[in-house]
């Protein structure tokens, strides 16, 4: 197989491909090293403070699962890197055993997560704005105040840890500031911190915006969009604040590993066996609650991988649907042998829907297309498919899968009615990952919206275009937000009446039937939300983190209709 244009063979995306990674928190033209770190920003984390003595020395005295809590912490505020990039890097480069490296883990996240609140509470405790001190200083009380408010670590040993810290790292001035705000911070505890700055009314128990914000450690803005998109969804009027805040509790949690075994290829049995539960959601799927996934059977060799489920169900659930009889793959009167299916991922990178895909298009004896724009995620989409026999460049007849490295809005003209499914899995706010990403709501912005959403529009006007009479688009946001999603498929829907959304709910139940038998189907538009308009309940579908225990993923299916 051989792409046109930009397309590459597999292991060699082509220099064209621009980083315009919005997904996930990603800013155009970013680069970011193995370390997740942004290339050349140099010191643009501001005036930093280091103590005279080497860095070996210091090292010495720091406590090493703090340390690495505290580097992974610097390197998100300094440069904006990855939090889950950068920590297994400090994990492996301080050698911490599994109970520190757990202990570092819950340092970074906690902190991370909670910043909304700890600030808060910082904000009272020093005697300037918060932004004028040196971040290293700020990273450090964060830290503190997770360790004294968040978790269970005795006040001496957060204190004493901390300012040990700060002294080794930073230096003796800052360290004696530490040391006065951590007292400060010591004089309450969290509930009596919380009734102090985010106090709910005594006579309703209801809490304002600003009070969740700080009881929640989100920002009000993300709190009014999730709110919305409840809303939006149907979700009862009465008891929809509880709900909201257990939605934002949902994303203050760790999640559990999800893991997935690509069809034909991985086997879930000797997960199982090393510890690992079966997935209740999603078929071969298993959850790991014990420590470092990377270990387990298959997973270095990629057959196993780890994916959220709610992503595994809408490349499922995309594969599932019947293409109409225009499209390839279907017998046509005569009964004579059809092309096989051809499949495309619009936006891949970094992969994991890609590889499911891949696997899933090899059972079906379909060809998938990985379309990623930005050069290094594409080598992450080659990475992930790499478990799957049959790429571009092997020596394997077939070539299942082929990787063009390009701009997705280009595709639809360049290849017009070529593919019989395509996924647009959008870049977005990745509002519905905030329990992955503890960084990422403090960095996106409500001004993200605009240039996100006239993209998420292109690519899908691109999808449509590329898209055969009778093929299949599944568009998937990690995103809740009205505007990336329920909105989206309306003005879609108007732009291109020759689509017709289908019953989406129906196919993801038809690839995890315990959706339906719990009693939980994903959400849709409800009648009177003004989000409904050209939709049915069931044919949009929203899963939801405190309800499914998946990230907050959107999915809405549609058919071109034949002509
Ligand atoms: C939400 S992520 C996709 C996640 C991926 N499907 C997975 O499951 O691993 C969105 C991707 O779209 C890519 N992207 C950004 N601009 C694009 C464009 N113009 N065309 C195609 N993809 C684009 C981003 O670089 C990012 O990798």
């Amino acid at each position: 197989m051989s792409e046109q244009g930009k397309s590459r063979r597999s292991g060699q995306p082509g220099k064209s491909g621009q980083d315009q990674g919005q997904g996930q928190g990603q800013g155009r033209n970013e680069r970011r090293n193995d370390q997740g770190r942004t290339r050349n920003r140099g010191t643009s984390g501001g005036p930093r403070q280091y103590s005279a003595s080497a860095p070996s020395q210091r090292r010495r005295s720091a406590d090493p699962s703090r340390l690495a809590a505290f580097e992974t912490l610097t390197a998100v505020s300094r440069d904006d890197a990855y939090a889950n990039l950068v920590l297994p890097g400090r994990i492996a480069a301080h050698r911490l055993d599994k109970r520190d490296a757990g202990f570092a883990t819950e340092l970074t996240y906690g902190a991370l997560r909670g910043q909304g609140f700890y600030d808060a509470v910082l904000a009272t405790c020093v005697d300037r704005p918060l932004d004028q001190l040196d971040r290293p200083v700020l990273d450090a009380l964060r830290l503190g105040a997770h360790q004294l408010l968040g978790m269970r670590v005795p006040s001496h040993a957060a204190l004493d840890s901390t300012v040990s810290l700060v002294r080794d790292q930073i230096g003796a001035g800052p360290s004696g500031l530490v040391n006065a705000v951590l007292r400060k911070v010591t004089a309450r505890d969290r509930e009596a911190w919380l009734d102090q700055l985010a106090p709910v009314d005594e006579q309703t128990g209801a809490a304002s915006d600003a009070a969740l914000a700080i009881r929640h450690s989100h920002p009000q803005w993300i709190i009014r969009a999730l709110r919305q998109s409840l809303a939006n969804h149907g979700r009862p009027a009465e008891g929809r604040t509880a709900e909201l805040e257990a939605l934002l509790e949902a994303d203050n949690a760790a999640p559990v590993v999800n893991l997935v075994a690509l069809p034909g290829l991985g086997d879930l049995q000797p997960v199982l066996e090393a510890g690992a539960e079966p997935g209740p959601l999603a078929p071969g799927s298993a959850l790991y609650r014990d420590g470092d996934a990377g270990r387990l059977p298959g997973v270095k060799e990629g057959t196993i991988r780890v994916q959220d489920v709610g992503s595994q169900l809408t490349a499922r659930a995309l594969a599932v649907v019947p293409v109409g009889s225009a499209a390839s793959g279907t017998q046509g009167a005569s009964g004579d042998a059809v092309a096989p299916e051809r499949w495309l991922d619009l936006c891949a990178g970094p992969g994991g829907k890609a590889a499911l895909l891949a696997a899933l298009a090899r059972e079906q004896g379909a060809t998938l297309l990985a379309n990623e724009p930005a050069e290094h995620r594409a080598r992450l989409v080659e990475n992930a498919l790499a478990a799957v026999p049959g790429g571009a460049s092997s020596a394997d007849a077939g070539n299942t899968w082929s990787i063009r490295c390009g701009d997705g809005r280009d595709l639809g003209a360049e290849q017009p009615e070529a593919f019989d499914r395509i996924l647009v899995d959008a870049p977005c706010t990745g509002l519905g990952a905030l329990r992955r990403r503890p960084e990422s709501r403090w960095r996106r912005q409500p001004s993200d919206l605009g240039p996100l959403t006239e993209l998420q529009r292109q690519l899908l006007d691109s999808a449509v275009e590329a898209l055969k009479p009778g093929g299949v688009l599944g568009y998937v946001t990690c995103s809740p937000h009205p505007a990336e999603t329920v909105f989206q498929v309306q003005d879609v829907l108007k732009r291109h009446p020759g689509l017709e959304l289908l019953d989406t709910t129906g196919y993801l139940t038809t690839v995890a039937p315990a959706l339906k038998d719990a009693g939980s189907e994903p959400t849709a538009p409800a009648a009177d939300s003004g989000a409904n308009s050209g939709t049915r309940p069931g044919n949009t579908s929203q899963l939801w983190p405190h309800l499914h225990a998946t990230d907050a993923m959107f999915m809405a299916l549609f058919r071109k209709v034949e002509s």
